[in-house]
């Protein structure tokens, strides 16, 4: 690439005195001279275009390669963040689809800068052979700054509107995955919004392209003034060259040689510019991709090992939380111990807060005032990795992960992902087993419709979800620390949730002897009475706190909802 870019100013010198010698030689009648002409001409103009495709192939070829690298290191830098603000929060997910769109121009920066740097030099070879014409025709040169002025002007103009345009189109992308993505489509369908979101959608984007136009037309009328102004210079020059011609101090080649080398200069310019461009544009997408490294590393900071066996507990300090987006907290200041072999629920209306607690003790989200200790170290400074190595459970929202079945539960502990037995006694102790047994190639079967496999029921993925929570208990990992288990049977049958129950009474007694704390989330006051302590979460606070014996003594909030619900069950 290096050698075909610089050799362009040979093959540009060579392509201009080809043009004034077969001009001169044949008014002069000198045919030897003609046939040199002749062969330089075709010589580079062959070399030219041969080197021009081999170039834009080869281009191609690298710049695709390293974006793929590119793409591939975003995307590990992206996954590596142990905490989720990042794939959750519109500015932040604008900023790291930013890098994922204009990699392309992070890529082919090494090769714009070496085009700039070879349009220079053909620049300086087109300057010298016009000054080589006429001294006074440098000034030709003079007129590339406005363009320079104008071309910086018109990628500020589209930068700005690219940016602004990211979250439009983000937005818009999302409702039109609303229509396509099989769960929400469904939804969609029934109510028959279909319609209104695309409407919407399709304003969103009109929004974004009448953005972009208007950035383009701005854009285009400063870069005209200052090509208008080039076309003028030229104009001068041949005006200048004529009347050189007409004193007898240059030739009629000289006249060809520099119409050519005015054309040769606005294709330079251009390259030097668009070059400018491409390079400017990387600039922003180093930024980028310095401020995902960096987020990367922050998120990852080394700390302190997490404890062999839980002592103290865990335990928190006044924890407020607050959502990047909001402006309000969601958790005000809560104050609890949760102690070693202990069972925890949480109980609260919807929107209490409790998955959010959930997340804080993961260390998905980090509280956003006072802090969280495990056996009296602020959880802050445990290394991440290795707290999460020592967690286990499912989540609300729990993934539902299209691989392989045995896949989707060995990921619970990736060191034995091949490993069969534990895997097989995930899904026993899960109650999974029957979901097993309906599989047509068992743990081999590939899961999502998809992917051209099975799709499980929303209970059976639940079932399969907690199948993977217990690997690391069943692999013979490092037992956990603490359990959480938010609404773990939210999806599942009675009896599905019997059987699971019976495990988890099991389970519970094992994370006892090892000292883990278990904190359940749960709406079925059935299962929640069994827990050590219950807690009541209220607008983020917490109302009451005890036993299920103490909190039904106390006649609060608790004891009436366990009445209401165990009048509805009887
Ligand atoms: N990712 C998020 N970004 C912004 N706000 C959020 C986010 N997740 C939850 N919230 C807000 O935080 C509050 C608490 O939500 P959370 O999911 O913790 O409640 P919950 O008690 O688990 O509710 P549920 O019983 O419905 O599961 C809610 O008001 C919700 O709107």
């Amino acid at each position: 690439m290096f050698v075909l870019i610089i050799g362009q100013a040979g093959v540009i010198a060579a392509l201009g005195l080809s043009q004034l010698w077969l001009v001169d030689s044949s008014a002069a009648h000198r045919t030897g001279a003609v046939a040199g002409a002749v062969a330089l001409g075709t010589l580079a103009y062959g070399v030219s275009a041969v080197a021009g495709r081999v170039q834009s192939n080869l281009w191609i070829y690298l710049v695709g390669r390293v974006r793929g690298r590119l793409n591939e290191e975003t995307q590990r830098a992206i996954s590596s963040i142990p905490t989720i603000t990042h794939v959750e929060h519109g500015p932040y997910i604008d900023r790291w689809n930013r890098l994922f769109k204009n990699s392309q121009s992070l890529a082919a920066m090494p090769w714009s800068t070496l085009d700039a740097a070879a349009a220079v030099v053909s620049l300086a070879v087109t300057i010298g052979l016009l000054v080589w014409v006429g001294p006074v025709l440098c000034l030709l040169a003079v007129l590339a700054v406005p363009l320079f002025f104008a071309n910086r002007h018109s990628d500020r103009l589209l930068r700005r509107s690219r940016d602004d345009n990211t979250e439009l189109l983000r937005r818009e992308q999302r409702l039109h995955e609303l229509c396509i993505e099989p769960e929400p489509a469904k939804e969609v369908m029934l109510a028959g919004t279909g319609e209104i979101l695309n409407d919407r959608a399709s304003a969103l984007w009109r929004e974004a392209a009448a953005a972009e136009t208007r950035a383009r037309l701005r854009a285009a009328a400063a870069q005209a003034g200052a090509w208008l102004l080039y076309a003028a210079g030229v104009a001068a020059a041949l005006l200048v060259v004529a009347d050189l011609i007409g004193d007898g101090r240059a030739t009629v080649g000289a006249a060809v040689l520099v119409v050519s080398l005015a054309t040769q200069l606005q294709a330079q310019l251009r390259t030097v510019l668009d070059s400018l461009s491409t390079v400017a544009e990387a600039g922003q997408v180093v930024d980028h991709f310095w401020w995902l490294r960096r987020y990367a590393e922050e998120a990852a900071r080394p700390g302190t090992p997490a404890p062999d066996v839980l002592g103290g507990g865990i335990t928190l300090h006044d924890v407020r939380f607050r959502y990047p987006s909001a402006d309000t907290d969601v958790l005000h200041g809560i104050s609890l111990h949760l102690t070693p072999g202990s069972t925890v629920a949480i109980v609260g209306a919807n929107g209490a807060g409790k998955s959010t607690l959930i997340k804080l003790l993961t260390g998905v989200y980090e509280p956003t005032g006072g802090h969280i200790t495990v056996d009296g170290e602020p959880l802050a400074g445990i290394d991440r990795s290795g707290w999460r190595d020592r967690l286990s459970g499912v989540y609300q929202d729990f993934a539902r992960i299209r691989l392989l079945t045995r896949e989707t539960v060995g990921l619970g502990s990736v060191r034995h992902i091949r490993d069969r037995p534990s895997v097989t006694a995930a899904v026993d102790r899960a109650g999974a087993a029957d979901v097993l047994e309906r599989l047509p190639q068992g743990l081999d079967t590939q899961l999502g419709a998809a992917f051209g496999g099975v799709e499980p029921s929303l209970g059976q993925w639940q079932r399969l979800a907690l199948a993977r929570s217990l690997m690391r208990e069943v692999s013979g990992d490092r037992p956990p620390l603490c359990v959480v288990l938010d609404e773990p049977t939210a999806a599942l049958d009675p009896l599905a949730e019997h059987d699971l129950f019976q495990h988890f009474v099991e389970q519970v007694r094992r994370a006892t002897r090892q000292g883990a704390v278990t904190v359940l989330v749960s709406h079925r006051f059935t299962t929640v009475r069994m827990a050590d302590v219950i807690v009541v979460l209220e607008d983020g606070q917490v109302a009451e706190h005890g036993t299920h014996a103490e909190l039904m003594a106390a006649g609060g909030g608790y004891a009436e909802l366990y009445a209401l619900q165990e009048r509805a069950y009887r």
